[in-house]
């Protein structure tokens, strides 16, 4: 499966590495390709570090303005003009789309597939994994558009969420 990760372009304390370092042994180890933002820098050049030790594929999807920050080592890297044209190339070669602890970059990305979700656009499982509840404000948030009126479709439709990195492969598969 090729998997498309969304997360920090920062270098993060264990609470966060230890679970994306878990995430990204899992993912290689069940041969998957890590398709991701092609960069080394944080917790995006930690992953592909350990999707690599694990035995799984590298897919990277730069973007021109940040090439600087290259991973080298890559299977296969993607130069895309702009940061419109990586979100589209990022979601096209996803069969799923993990969401793993990130700033402003990866709410950008993510919000980006859930619209795209919202209007049958884009089927393809997303899952977040909530990490230490970093995702528990947006999830109250989300909860609440759903509850309220806001989404067209269940939110269960469009987004799941996980507390582990083994939970995140089980909803995967379900
Ligand atoms: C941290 C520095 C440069 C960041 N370089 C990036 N390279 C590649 N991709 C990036 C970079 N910054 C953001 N992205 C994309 O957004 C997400 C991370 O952003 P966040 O704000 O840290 O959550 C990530 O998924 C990328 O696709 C300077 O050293």
């Amino acid at each position: 499966m090729n998997i498309c990760v969304f997360c920090s372009a920062y270098s993060l304390d264990d609470r966060y590495s230890a679970p994306a370092a878990e995430f990204a042994r899992l993912l290689g180890e069940g041969g998957h390709t890590l398709v991701w933002g092609g960069s080394n820098a944080g917790l995006m050049g930690l992953l592909a570090d350990e999707v690599k030790a694990a035995g799984g594929k590298l897919v990277g999807i730069m973007v021109e303005m940040l090439k600087h920050k290259g991973y080298v080592g890559a299977d296969e890297l993607v130069m895309t003009a702009d940061l419109a044209e990586r979100k589209r190339e990022l979601a096209s070669r996803a069969d799923a789309v993990v969401v793993l602890v990130g700033g402003l970059g990866t709410m950008d990305e993510v919000t980006e597939v859930l619209e795209l979700k919202k209007h049958g656009m884009f089927e393809k499982p997303v899952v977040l994994l909530d990490t230490e509840g970093f995702y528990s404000g947006l999830r109250t948030q989300l909860e609440r558009m759903d509850v309220e009126g806001f989404l067209p479709r269940p939110l269960a439709d469009l987004v799941g969420f996980a507390d582990t990195p083994a939970e995140v492969f089980e909803l995967l598969k379900a």
